[in-house]
């Protein structure tokens, strides 16, 4: 056979695959049993319209537009569906016979390698990781090591204080995400990465930590291309990126190195009796590495570094993005702040005045400031829809019948802005309506609507070290300083890359004068 012939031969069989290919897509388009559900046209045919969605980082707005556009039930991929219904959520993320995650959360995980607590699709494997530390991350054992954060806060308010003699213009987001990764960093390891020391993004971590939720988002969509995509992707990136996870790894073994060897050197075999067990005792690493020494047949040092690096990977760009946002619509939104001052001015005057910083449990006392925190993490929270899989038998949700394998999942940002549960006005910064709900929280509609942390047995691990430190750095931030954006009337810009990220957040910062109690 000539070489043209060969050619056209090739090209005629390319031509009748693509079209066999369309005339299936067609097929199952309109035999399946949700034809009539709506959304994007292009939705019906190929996951391509959601990768779209999804790559232009702009994907809550398209999906909170979808709704207004479509109503409660949408289609954004072939087999997908998010949801807006919160009956339909509890549901799908019941916590007996959970759902299953949907392969998409593949996509940020390393190909090859054990899944992350995140990333699992085994709920089995998913109960006996978090068995492993859960007790860690409630509120009573971290109430232990809050202090690790007050190193955080006070680094972050001196640079704060020379910034405001310098009247220098400020990257807010910036500046927060070195607290909360140092801050993070001295939780888990009992030592800061030392970003607010250096003021810059130390070994590339910030970023290769933010283009891996972008690349994941992404590539999940296409998730059995994900461990080829991966290497291109790999391929791609530009000299260096990588180091930053090396060098997270590096700096825990090198902590974990440095406390074998205070330990062995101080014998310090008997961790509640001797200087040792504040070392083992003090941070999440240390704990955990007394797990090991107690029960070595069961727990190694590698799952130290498993579950410890899903802490910086997970818990430095979220804590710090829903910080940034609070500070912003403080800024934007006057009432709200000299209102927050008058009520935390007030509980300093009530205290005994023994500690200088609020403490955790004293900020939990104060509703206004816990209703800023939470207008602020619903209004803009992190993460796209959280999907999952429809089990065996089908489900029924919000008066559609989901057959077995279809996706399904509601989205924090569509949840967020529904007006039968956060009544009219769901795009105003307006904390009062958490106050304005006398029903209990068993009962009330806005908290169990509530998506910035996930519902369900996937709620997020870290929900309550997130909260800790904005609930350390909020008060004495409002009651220290002035914040006002350097140009009056600008706006930030936010993407969403899964990970929130705002560009933009450009302040001026000056001193007050602080209440006497905080000096
Ligand atoms: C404001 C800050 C944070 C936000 C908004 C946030 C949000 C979320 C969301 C939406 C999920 C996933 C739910 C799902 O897939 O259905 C999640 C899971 C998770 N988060 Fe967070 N997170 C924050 C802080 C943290 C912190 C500080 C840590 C750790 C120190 C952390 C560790 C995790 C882990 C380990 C998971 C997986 C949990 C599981 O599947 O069991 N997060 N988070």
């Amino acid at each position: 056979m000539s070489l043209p012939n060969a050619f056209s031969v090739a090209s005629c069989f390319a031509l009748a695959l693509l079209l066999w290919t369309l005339i299936g897509k067609l097929y199952e388009a309109y035999n399946s049993p949700l034809r009539d559900v709506q959304g994007p046209w292009l939705a019906r045919f190929t996951r391509f319209w959601y990768a779209r969605s999804a790559y232009s980082r702009q994907g809550h707005k398209i999906s909170m537009d979808l709704h207004k556009k479509y109503g409660p039930i949408v289609r954004i991929a072939p087999n997908e569906y998010s949801i807006d219904d919160l009956d339909a959520s509890k549901i799908i993320y019941r916590s007996r016979d959970p759902l299953v995650k949907a392969p998409r959360y593949a996509g940020w995980g390393l190909p090859n390698a054990e899944p992350s607590t995140f990333t699992t699709l085994d709920n089995a494997h998913h109960t006996a990781r978090i068995r492993q530390v859960n007790s860690l991350y409630q509120t009573s054992a971290l109430v232990n090591i809050e202090y690790q954060v007050d190193g955080a806060t006070n680094a972050f308010m001196e640079r704060l204080s020379a910034f405001a003699k310098d009247g220098k213009t400020v990257d807010m987001s910036d500046w927060l995400k070195y607290y909360a990764f140092d801050a993070v960093g001295s939780l888990s390891f009992g030592k800061p990465f030392g970003f607010l020391e250096k003021g810059t993004d130390i070994a590339g971590i910030l970023e290769t930590i933010h283009s891996y939720a972008f690349y994941g988002m992404v590539a999940g969509i296409y998730h059995e291309w994900h461990p080829t995509t991966y290497k291109i992707w790999q391929w791609l990136a530009p000299k260096g990126r990588g180091g930053g996870i090396a060098h997270i790894m590096q700096f825990a073994a090198h902590v974990m190195d440095d406390w074998n060897q205070r330990l062995e050197s101080e014998k310090a075999k008997d961790e509640e009796q001797t200087e040792g067990g504040d070392l083992l005792r003090d941070n999440q690493t240390g704990s955990l590495l007394a797990k090991v020494r107690r029960d070595p047949d069961n727990f190694k040092t590698e799952d130290i570094f498993y579950h410890m690096s899903m802490n910086v990977l997970a818990g430095g760009e979220t804590t710090a993005a829903s910080t940034a946002n609070i500070v912003y619509y403080l800024t934007k939104t006057p009432r709200v702040l000299c209102k927050l001052r008058g009520e935390l001015e007030e509980a300093l005057e009530k205290r005994d005045g023994a500690s200088r910083r609020i403490s955790v449990k004293e900020a939990h006392s104060i509703p206004y400031l816990q209703a800023v925190i939470k207008e602020s993490l619903r209004i803009l929270p992190n993460g796209l829809h959280l999907p999952r899989v429809v089990p065996k038998g089908g489900l029924t949700l919000a008066g559609q019948f989901f057959p077995e394998g279809t996706m399904v999942g509601v989205n924090p940002w569509v949840a967020h802005a529904n007006r039968s549960v956060y009544g009219e006005d769901p795009n105003v910064f307006r904390p009062e309506r958490w106050l304005e709900d006398e029903s209990t929280e068993g009962e009330n509609k806005m908290e169990q609507y509530f998506f910035t942390f996930g519902r369900g047995p996937r709620t997020c691990l870290g929900k309550n070290i997130s909260l800790m430190e904005m609930n350390k750095l909020i008060p004495e931030l409002v009651l220290r300083f002035d914040i006002e954006m350097a140009n009056k009337d600008a706006e930030w810009t936010v993407y969403n890359d899964w990970f929130v990220k705002q560009e933009g957040f450009h302040v001026k910062i000056s001193e007050r004068q602080a209440p006497s109690m905080l000096l």
